[in-house]
């Protein structure tokens, strides 16, 4: 009987231990292999350093199979993964299968595209085809210089055939994939600021430093981007660009693309199909991509000759994943830039207060760009329109209306922004008092009258407008508040004569809308745009020359110790949106608080005002970033199931270590979502490693009790909340 060696492997399953499995003979870390696990089988990975296991040999099952296609998946991909499962507290097998290509998480091989490139051999250039063969003459032509397979296929569909037959024969060479030189179209010369911004971070290239480029909107932050990564790929380097979702938009990947025509770029995010995914993920590991942009799941892509790490909006909520393993991006690219010792640049006009703290504290270097780039341009001026005592007509000021109407006359665009979609937030009963509540939900569902529906934004659930009030019967049940619906129709009774475009969720669902709305404001088809925080962000719409923002009140007293940091970013995006080109730029916000200090700052563009005044209440109550949270969240159908498993954690766990503080077990925010109720426990320290240390020492506490508790219940941690 042949020698058997005990394997470590790690499996996509809810469990902190890895598994043992056979095989004959060893195999190095990060070999994907294909196990038995129960009546399943499944990809594992492999991982030397895990202990064999206490039990007999003989009760271990053999690897079924090596799926060798690739090289063993890098250990730099292992570390980064085991780092954030020890520090986001989630089990390495499922933090491991996360990181992965959905095709690399199948026990299947995969296939890798074909990279060569194919020329013709000296053979088979001295053998011309027969003329009256128009395909192979086509093919062979091209085939006297070095084309990819790819391109091949575009000339003719049997290009394939051809090939292979000319390989079989010799009269075709393939050459292994070789990269393009370096070329570099249509950089701007630099103003002073950006120069500064440039020649900071580019003399930190190839070591560790953390820089925030805080740049006003417009203040020309990519175009100092796109510089260094051209002097990163002059190097021969990689470079990682991480975005918020909503910002990696055709318009975006064509700058990179018209920057660098000869570069690989490798565009990471969860649109792709699983095979488009997959090859860009491997181009980056195999280096045929200089530059990855991509999605917070782009933050661990392998890069093996990385020069720079770019995190724009760094301030962006999406890059905090909301399930499983509950990881936020900016700081697992800082994290990654420290190990393999390159700098990491974050970009935003409204840094988060975590990344403002980490500036005073010295940890990261402040570049400031606070002029806009463009000539001419200047930051818009910003008015409050105090409404206390005015009628307004579908929401809309008499004066706002004449600002547009003024706007239309000259033929400047126009923008109304709101943040909630549909045609009105609520339904309610003039004489009851009944509102539309969602049944599964804590929240109100929203009237869409296009659809003739309510919907619930929350939970997703639909059902058909009613006639009456469900309660009492009487008919004259009404629309409460204003969403984007409801603003598009007001103002084209109005404004009947202008053109309005509604963006928002519902209006741009697929990619083809996207274009569309694109090509009609860019080609000044549109006099008013009305729209949610898609229009925000990032987009650059051109000549605005008014921006009106309506029902932003909401944000200023909510129960979310982060609603303030979230209202100021997206006014000042949304304001940023106005006098970009030339066009001076006017903001109105409608408002019942025109004296509160959020709008006062606003008014004069004071971010560091309000940032700072921000980081004093936070400290002054004990709050992120001034200290650490973990929130142990529990679900169930019945809100005293997820209380009982909160309170029996409570207990097991005892009194917390000194400087650590426990609070729940409490309804979440949002207390009920989609039939479930939802509870909470809430631990904070400004000691960081010692609430991370026992929150890990207690783990299998916490999981003992899960295994008792009711069958409906879900329970989990999220490290660095930013939803409470
Ligand atoms: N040095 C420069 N000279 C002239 N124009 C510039 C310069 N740098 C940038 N611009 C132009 O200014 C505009 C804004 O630049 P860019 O998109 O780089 O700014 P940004 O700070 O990334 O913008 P935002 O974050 O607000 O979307 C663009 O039209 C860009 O072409
Ligand atoms: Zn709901």
């Amino acid at each position: 009987m042949t020698e058997r060696v005990i394997l470590g492997v790690w499996l996509d399953v809810p469990l902190r231990a890895a598994f043992s499995y056979l095989h004959d003979s060893p195999l190095p870390d990060g070999t994907r292999v294909k196990v038995a696990f129960g009546p399943r089988e499944m990809c594992g990975v492999i991982d030397n350093s895990i202990p064999p296991p206490a039990v007999a040999t003989d009760k271990l099952k053999p690897i079924l199979a090596v799926l060798d296609e690739l090289p063993p998946l890098p250990a730099l991909l292992l570390e980064q993964v085991q780092f954030a499962a020890r520090y986001y507290l989630h089990p390495v097998g499922q933090a491991l299968f996360t990181a992965l290509p959905t095709s690399l998480r199948e026990a299947r091989p995969v296939r890798q595209a074909d990279h060569h490139v194919y020329q013709l051999s000296a053979q088979g250039l001295a053998r011309p085809p027969a003329a009256r063969s128009t395909v192979k003459t086509l093919l062979w032509q091209a085939l006297q210089q070095p084309l990819g397979r790819e391109a091949l296929r575009q000339l003719h569909p049997q290009a394939g055939s051809y090939l292979k037959a000319g390989l079989a024969s010799g009269d075709i060479t393939a050459l292994p994939w070789q990269p393009a030189a370096l070329r570099v179209e249509g950089a701007l010369p630099l103003n002073a600021q950006q120069e500064a911004a440039r020649s900071s971070v580019a003399a930190a290239l190839g070591s560790f430093a953390a820089f925030l480029l805080h740049g006003i909107t417009g203040s020309g932050k990519t175009e100092v981007y796109l510089q260094l990564i051209a002097q990163v790929l002059a190097a021969g380097r990689q470079v990682l660009v991480i975005i918020p979702e909503i910002n990696l938009t055709p318009q975006l990947i064509d700058r990179f693309a018209r920057r660098f025509p000869a570069t690989g770029i490798a565009c990471l995010h969860s649109g792709l199909s699983d095979g488009e995914r997959l090859q860009g993920w491997l181009d980056a590991w195999q280096g045929r991509a200089g530059i990855v942009i991509g999605t917070r799941l782009a933050v661990f892509t392998p890069l093996p000759q990385l020069g720079l790490v770019i995190v724009d909006e760094e301030h962006d909520g999406s890059f905090k994943q909301h399930d499983g393993l509950r990881y936020h991006a900016r700081d697992l690219a800082v994290w990654r830039a420290h190990r393999q010792q390159v700098p990491v640049l974050l970009g935003s006009a409204t840094p988060s207060l975590e990344t403002v703290a980490n500036v005073e504290a010295g940890r990261y270097r402040k570049l400031v760009l606070d002029q806009r780039a463009h000539d001419g341009a200047s930051l818009p001026q910003i008015g409050l329109l105090d409404v206390r005592r005015q009628k307004l007509d579908d929401g809309l000021a008499p004066e706002v209306i004449a600002a547009l109407r003024q706007r239309l006359a000259r033929r400047e665009m126009s923008l109304v922004f709101i943040n909630r979609r549909g045609y009105s937030p609520v339904l309610a009963c003039t004489d009851c008092g009944w509102t539309s509540a969602c049944r599964h939900c804590s929240a109100r569902m929203v009237l869409h009258l296009s659809a003739r529906q309510l919907r619930c934004h929350h939970c997703g659930a639909q059902q058909r407008i009613p006639v009456q009030c469900p309660d009492c019967g009487n008919p004259d049940i009404k629309p409460l508040g204003e969403g984007t619906q409801r603003l598009e129709a007001a103002l084209q009774r109005l404004l009947p004569e202008a053109r309005i475009l509604r963006i928002d969720r519902d209006s741009t669902s697929t990619k083809a809308a996207w274009d569309s709305i694109y090509q009609r404001v860019h080609s000044g088809q549109v006099d008013i745009l009305v729209g949610t925080q898609m229009l925000a962000k990032g987009h650059d719409f051109g000549a605005l020359s008014l921006v009106v923002v309506l029902g932003s009140d909401g944000g200023l007293y909510s129960a979310d110790f982060r609603a303030s940091e979230r209202l100021f970013a997206q006014l000042m995006q949304v304001a940023g949106r106005a006098g970009r080109a030339g066009v001076p730029g006017h903001v109105v916000i409608q408002t019942q608080w025109p004296d509160h200090p959020l709008y006062l700052a606003l008014q004069q563009h004071d971010f560091d005002g309000f940032a700072a005044s921000q980081l004093a209440e936070r400290r002054e109550a004990g709050f992120p970033p001034a200290a650490y949270q973990i929130l142990l969240r529990a679900d169930a159908p019945a809100y005293a199931d997820a209380e009982q498993f909160l309170q029996a954690v409570l207990q097991q766990l005892g009194a917390p270590p000194d400087g650590i503080t426990v609070f729940g077990p409490a309804p979440a925010l949002m207390a009920r979502l989609a039939g479930r109720e939802r509870a909470q426990l809430t631990l904070e320290s400004t000691a960081r490693a010692a609430l991370h240390g026992w929150l890990r020492a207690e783990l299998p506490t916490i999981e003992a009790l899960a295994r008792k508790a009711s069958r409906q219940l879900r329970w989990s941690l999220d490290v660095d909340p930013l939803e409470l």
